[in-house]
């Protein structure tokens, strides 16, 4: 099923015309279809039908409570990287005994907010981290549970800003480091060893660097057995890519089948991390045409979008679709598609051919994932309203930034003579 159609000429989200809830809400505007989350949510599910597993839904990609709420109801779990997270996962009505608990950077205010609310798990980077969590979780008077994020060393063939498991990256353990880092683990007090975790990249096309991680991880995980020390889960992390332009992802179930294939008849619970491939494809970004200013060099398109909303081509020249949601008569010509900030990289596409005026809605596809949740407030910019459609109606999950959201907290000198 598209969740996202063309219905003659306009472009619908489910059963809505999008030029209609752009002219409702305004624009920018995200739009987010609840059965792509739905659907996308239950084929991960649907693939653990057989096996023991837990999806734990990678929280960063896309953290509105209203998609963390859907989730929540459909069984997720949850993968989480700091306490603002867990808050928003506890808000939405999700269940914190299964939250994971990912990141370099854990505070200690952090490890104690998780312990109080009973985390799943933490996936730990570090043997000073694994130090501190020890000696939290004996202040509070809790057992923390614990895997080891393992940096596998295999290349995840995807963008160098979104590859996590190469050596020279700042993710994880060592491989070569593991297994003496699970013995100090297994001393410590308070930490109880439940699994082990590894997380090779974002956007991975391929199923290849998934495998040849899990090949690295299991052999740890036999030598972790020879010594006593019995893991319970491995988590897979998530990093399953999507199709933005002409990339060949495998599904999920295929994916999944593959990597149940490697680990069946080794009584290991299998946990995930998927974040983009659950919510990438069930957004766009709708933006209006302020001015065409065509150029000598270049035409621009100059839209109401901009960097602040999504980030993603600027930072890893990340191409993403971008129609007109009516199409008209006009002839296409090749437009760089930008937004009104100060900066030159402040592009959201660049030479798209399409037929556009002054005036038009155009929509941006793959917005669901790392879009919304990598917005700013640069230039003064309210952050954009976003709206989850369900069949033939639409709710508003996020209103629209006032000023008084921008100014929030701050406040001006006393005077003085
Ligand atoms: C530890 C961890 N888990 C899960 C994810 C989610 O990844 P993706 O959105 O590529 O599925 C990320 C982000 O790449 C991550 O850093
Ligand atoms: N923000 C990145 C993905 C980062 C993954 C985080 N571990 C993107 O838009 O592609």
């Amino acid at each position: 099923m598209t969740y996202f159609d063309w219905q003659q000429d306009s472009l619908l989200a489910e059963n809505l015309s999008v030029q209609s809830l752009a002219e409702n809400y305004g624009t920018p505007l995200y739009v987010y279809s609840k059965a792509a989350i739905t659907d996308a949510f239950l084929s991960y599910q649907n693939a653990l039908k057989d096996y023991p597993g837990l999806v734990c839904y990678a929280v960063k990609a896309n953290s509105n409570l209203a998609v963390l709420g859907l989730l929540a109801r459909l069984g997720s779990g949850f993968d989480i990287v700091s306490a603002g997270e867990l808050d928003r996962v506890i808000a939405a009505g999700g269940d914190p005994k299964k939250v994971v608990f990912s990141g370099v950077g854990k505070t200690q205010a952090e490890m104690k907010k998780a312990l109080e609310a009973g985390v799943l798990c933490f996936n730990v980077e570090s043997k000073a981290e694994l130090h501190r969590l020890s000696e939290v979780a004996l202040s509070c008077n809790k057992v923390a549970k614990i895997s080891l994020r393992v940096n596998p060393d295999v290349d995840a063939k995807t963008h160098p800003y979104i590859s996590t498991g190469l050596k020279e990256n700042k993710f994880g353990i060592a491989i070569d480091d593991a297994l003496d880092t699970y013995r100090v683990a297994a001393a410590l007090e308070n930490i109880e060893i439940t699994g082990v975790d590894c997380h090779i990249g974002s956007q991975l096309t391929e199923v290849t660097p998934f495998l040849d991680a899990i090949d690295r991880l299991l052999v740890l995980i036999d030598q972790l057995k020879a010594e006593g020390i019995v893991l319970k889960h491995l988590d897979i992390g998530g990093g399953l890519g999507v199709t933005y332009q002409e990339e060949t992802p495998p599904n999920a179930g295929d994916y999944l089948a593959q990597v149940i294939e490697k680990i069946k008849g080794r009584n290991l619970e299998l946990v995930m991390e998927p974040g983009r491939s659950i919510v990438a494809n069930a957004g766009i970004l709708v933006t209006q045409v302020e001015y065409l200013k065509p150029t000598a060099d270049k035409n621009f398109a100059i839209v109401d979008a901009a960097m602040n909303d999504n980030i993603r081509p600027a930072l890893y020249q990340a191409w993403q679709a971008i129609e007109p949601v009516t199409k008209g008569s006009s002839e296409a010509q090749a437009w760089e598609i930008v937004g009104p900030v100060c900066e030159t990289g402040d592009f959201l596409g660049r030479d798209r051919k399409l037929a556009i005026e002054a005036g038009d809605y155009l929509a941006m596809f793959g917005a669901g994932a790392y879009c919304f949740t990598m917005s700013s407030n640069y230039n003064s910019r309210p952050r954009a309203c976003e709206i989850m459609v369900d069949k033939d109606s639409a709710f508003v999950v996020r209103e629209r930034e006032s000023f008084s959201d921008l100014i929030k907290g701050e406040s001006l000198l006393p005077i003085s003579e």
